[in-house]
């Protein structure tokens, strides 16, 4: 059973924002796109001083736009995984999950009953931190398609955890480029405001079928956000492929 199919937190508004996708995707004959894809949910064991002490001890990489820094990030991965992560251009290597950054994402995660102790854990094993300085900083539509997860041809599930400002999430079906350009299709986007404390995750074939964006806003208040994922293909040169 997926996470979101154990959904029971979603307002009437983000209820019907999801159903009104769904349609569409129904519409537009992608019969795998059909089924909430989706799970809200507010949780207690996320802290504004986690907000805090990922600001200050996380060793932050400048991702550039093609003018101005869009945002800053770091790519941590478990244990004797190297598998590097592309922004765009932009590489960067793989940093081991330490275990002050393990214990925090624990307890976010503590609700959703993963399992983290055996081989058959279910606990992911990378995560990519945004943090997003105030409303300028963003990152554009995109899915999180990389081989690395095998999002275009098999179940992916991608926990998002947001810390400190509130920001506008959105989401649409995907369509064709235009002008090199990546941007849903028409009527298809729905809007989430995730704010502090706030867990999403985006499930099944998300990723082959949707968009995903954080809009420019106005606020003047950092943000994190940590989108917990699951490496299934190893990148060649990497010790677990
Ligand atoms: O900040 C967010 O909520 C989304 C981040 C994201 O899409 C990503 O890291 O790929
Ligand atoms: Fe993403």
């Amino acid at each position: 059973m997926t996470i979101a199919e154990k959904a029971g937190d979603l307002t009437p508004r983000e209820l019907s924002d999801i159903k009104e996708a769904e349609a569409k995707a129904k519409r537009e004959a992608h019969p795998e796109a059909m089924g909430i894809l989706m799970y809200m949910s507010q949780e207690k064991g996320v802290s504004y001083a986690d907000f805090e002490q990922l600001k200050e001890k996380v060793e932050w990489t400048e991702i550039h736009g093609a003018a101005a820094l869009t945002r800053k990030t770091m790519w941590f991965v478990k244990k004797g995984c190297r598998c590097p992560y592309s922004y765009g251009k932009q590489q960067v290597s793989a940093v081991t999950f330490p275990d002050w950054f393990l214990d925090m994402a624990k307890r976010w995660l503590n609700s959703l009953n993963l399992n983290d102790q055996d081989k058959d854990s279910t606990f992911p094993n990378c995560v990519n931190l945004n943090l997003y300085e105030h409303g300028d900083h963003q990152v554009a539509w995109h899915s999180d398609d990389e081989p690395l997860f095998r999002g275009k041809f098999q179940d992916t599930r991608i926990i998002s955890v947001t810390l400190g400002a509130m920001r506008k999430f959105q989401v649409g079906l995907k369509a064709p480029r235009r002008g090199g350009i990546l941007k849903p299709e028409k009527g298809s986007m729905a809007t989430f405001n995730l704010g502090h404390g706030q867990v999403c995750t985006m499930e099944g074939l998300f990723q082959k079928h949707y968009l995903h964006q954080i809009a420019k806003g106005t606020t003047r208040q950092a943000r994190i956000n940590a989108t917990f994922r699951n490496i299934v293909e190893h990148a060649a040169g990497c010790p677990l492929r």
